[in-house]
């Protein structure tokens, strides 16, 4: 689906820095990450696993495990306020009603113990004014929107009484019954079967058609990510390392992490395809590298990418499209 050009900015992400506490330590989980998302677009975030990505995604939010995690820095600018300063009264307003989220396993965000259109229901109580008389019968009408057949039977369902696909869709749900600008899906179809995968995807972008809502899409999966998504941040050990439009990307990926998540997937449009192993690991937290973080497993790296981080190198594609990745050999191109 194209995204117009003119798009206005819904989300803008600064330098956004979340530590994770060790013993007396903490370390930066995420690690200075800017992004910036337009209304309409879908934004991919991908990387292996612990790079980050979720972490990422829940800052956003401020839904960080307090016990383990704090956002120590940035600002997540949403209709032109910063939402890392908002107490968490405030933000409980925001989330849901601005910006939701969806996670992996639907299991966890539903309340076995309710049935699924009083959860909608208490969704649409929180962040709209529909009537408590009424909110049987939104919810029934949310349940139609995302798709759900027999609404009217299914309202009175539990959430244990559905399949997995259904149940996501009630997740799908809730998280847009309030027509957030921005909604953050994490991993969204990874615990559903391929087709199940396709019908929840092809949901995802209908109801972005109709309300114009941004997606971050985080996923491991780049079969998904050139179907659904207009442009890719890559994540490598907390950092955003190449940020560009889908197609650019597959077509001429400009850090050699990317290269190699992309070294044996198919080809945009291809079959689908979770990202390839690549020799070594990613650095643990508390023992990251001076230099270029990618660099002890990069087959490119010299000397200078183990000692200096290297900034960020801009490469437009013709038509003037942001694309840029942080990578040394970029200096001379
Ligand atoms: N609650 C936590 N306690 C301790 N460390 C954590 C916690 N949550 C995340 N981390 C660490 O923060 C880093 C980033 O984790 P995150 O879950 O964001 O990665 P991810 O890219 O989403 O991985 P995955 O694809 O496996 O979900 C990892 O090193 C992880 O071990």
């Amino acid at each position: 689906m194209p995204l117009d050009p003119q798009s206005e900015v819904v989300l803008e992400v600064r330098n956004l820095t979340t530590t994770i506490s060790i013993r007396t330590d903490e370390f930066a989980a995420v690690d200075n990450v800017s992004l910036s998302l337009k209304r309409g677009e879908t934004l991919g975030l991908v990387g292996e696993s612990g790079s980050g990505k979720s972490l990422t995604g829940l800052s956003l939010l401020n839904l960080v495990p307090k016990h383990a995690a704090r956002v120590a820095g940035g600002a997540v600018m949403l209709d032109g306020v910063d939402l890392l300063q908002l107490s968490e009264r405030e933000m409980r307003r925001v989330r849901g009603k601005k910006i939701s989220m969806i996670l992996q396993d639907p299991q966890t965000s539903l309340n076995p113990s309710f049935s699924v259109g009083s959860q909608i229901g208490e969704a649409l109580s929180l962040h709209t004014d529909v009537p408590k008389k009424g909110l049987k019968a939104a919810a029934v009408e949310m349940l139609r929107r995302v798709r759900v057949a027999a609404p009217e039977h299914r309202v009175d369902a539990y959430p244990h009484q559905m399949s997995g696909g259904m149940r996501q869709r009630v997740v799908g749900a809730i998280a847009i019954s309030c027509a957030p600008d921005v909604i953050i899906a994490d991993e969204p179809t990874t615990s559903l079967d391929v087709t199940v995968q396709a019908q929840y995807i092809r949901l995802l972008q209908e109801l972005q058609a109709e309300t114009g809502m941004g997606i971050i899409f985080i996923t491991h999966d780049f079969g998904i990510v050139a179907k659904v998504c207009h442009r890719l941040a890559v994540m490598y050990a907390g950092q955003i390392v190449e940020t560009g439009p889908v197609e650019r990307i597959f077509d001429a990926p400009g850090h050699p992490y990317t290269q190699a998540l992309l070294g044996s997937v198919p080809k945009l449009h291809g079959q689908q395809g979770r990202l390839p192993s690549i020799s070594g690991n990613p650095p643990a937290l508390w023992n990251k590298p001076k230099g270029c973080k990618f660099a002890p497993r990069c087959p490119l790296a010299d000397t200078r990418c183990h000692t200096e981080e290297p900034p960020v190198y801009d490469t437009p594609d013709q038509d003037g499209r942001e694309h840029w990745a942080r990578c040394w050999r970029l200096e001379t191109q």
